[in-house]
């Protein structure tokens, strides 16, 4: 039985990586993959870069999820507190050796310069090296660091894809524009959107004024989970129809309960940019919007301010035209994909 470990951060996963660990697994019957991470060494490779810094545990997860289906092959964290300059590679292979506790056959990599190193620390073990030109796959994490991940979105494994995708949700009153905006946001950008999941349970239940309490909070978890899935698909961005505090600002407008649940659920959602519709372009009337008049419009608007600032929620605001509105929103979208 022949054992092998390729070690990294992975910090981030790239396509490069994934080739060297199937090599590796192609040439041992056990293959241990060790994350070697440190939170001060990884954050200081991520400072100054255009990426941030990611947690260890989600980069265990993209290396479990690429695995999972390859029982030969095992992912160990090795955890240590050095920063670039007194990385201590003798206590790293120690912490190595005894975590996969049996003789190591081969250590793999792609660096001839670490032939001395693996030479002495691992004197009975072979080093392979894997596609130390990069042919197959012409890509390094540092390089990913520098010049951004979607600079280099064709690299990214498709599983780890979902972790960068920005979320930008457009909120709004009645008849402000919003899904709309957002269906053509998404086909600009060439990507996945979320509908209001609300509107798709008034349309089931087909007729007025019978939606109780519970309905919003399964509207609140079911607008929850189109989102989860929709991230799945999502190129680079993804657009979303409203949020748990519009949900919110329904009970109160047409039930006129105020739920804790809502307020919780809005306490954990983390968008990346958040868009408010001002009211002023034409009402339109669909058959379910009920609140048309200017002094209805204006009320409710400022009613929704309210509940997003009493979450801290920093909104920007767009106003005017249709075309007025989409140049904004795109400002707005190609700020947050700088970084
Ligand atoms: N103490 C030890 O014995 C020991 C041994 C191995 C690794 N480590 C740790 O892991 C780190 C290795 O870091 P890194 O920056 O080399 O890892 P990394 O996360 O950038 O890369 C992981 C592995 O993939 C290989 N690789 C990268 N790009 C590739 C590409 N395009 N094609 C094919 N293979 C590619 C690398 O050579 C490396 O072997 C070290 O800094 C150290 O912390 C420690």
């Amino acid at each position: 039985m022949t054992v092998g470990f390729i070690g990294g951060k992975f910090l981030p996963l790239h396509l490069g990586h994934v080739y060297a660990i199937i090599y590796a697994s192609a040439m041992v019957d056990e293959l241990y993959i060790v994350l070697s991470h440190s939170k001060q060494r990884d954050k200081e490779l991520c400072d100054d870069t255009k990426m941030n810094y990611v947690p260890d545990y989600i980069r265990l997860r993209w290396l479990s999820k690429l695995t999972k289906d390859m029982p030969h092959v095992k992912v160990i964290p090795i955890e240590d507190d050095y920063g670039n300059d007194d990385y201590d590679w003798r206590e790293g292979s120690q912490l190595i050796k005894k975590k996969i506790g049996k003789p190591i056959d081969y250590v793999f990599s792609s660096e001839p310069s670490y032939k001395d190193i693996f030479a002495e620390l691992y004197p009975d073990s072979k080093h392979i090296l894997i596609d130390p030109n990069r042919k197959h796959v012409n890509i390094s994490a540092s390089k990913i660091r520098a010049e951004g991940i979607f600079h280099n979105w064709n690299f990214i494994p498709d599983i780890i894809k979902p972790y960068f995708v920005k979320r930008v949700v457009v909120v709004g009153t009645e008849s402000c524009g919003k899904s709309t905006l957002v269906r053509n946001l998404a086909k600009i950008y060439n990507t996945a959107y979320v509908a209001e999941y609300g509107r798709t349970v008034y349309e089931e239940l087909g007729c007025d004024g019978i939606i109780t309490e519970e309905d919003y909070q399964q509207i609140a978890y079911g607008h929850k989970m189109e989102e989860i899935k929709a991230i799945e698909s999502a190129n680079k961005l993804l657009f979303i129809d409203t949020e748990a505090i519009v949900t919110q600002f329904y009970s109160n407008l047409y039930n006129n309960e105020h739920q804790t649940v809502l307020d919780e659920i809005a306490k954990l959602q983390d968008y990346d940019l958040w868009i408010f519709l001002e009211p002023d372009v034409k009402w339109v009337h669909d058959g379910l919007r009920k609140h048309g008049t200017e002094v209805e419009r204006l009320k409710n608007n400022n009613h929704l301010k309210t509940l997003l600032d009493k979450q801290n929620i920093q909104y920007k605001i767009l106003k005017g035209n249709y075309e007025k509105r989409l140049k904004g929103a795109m400002e707005l979208i190609e700020d947050i994909m700088k970084n």
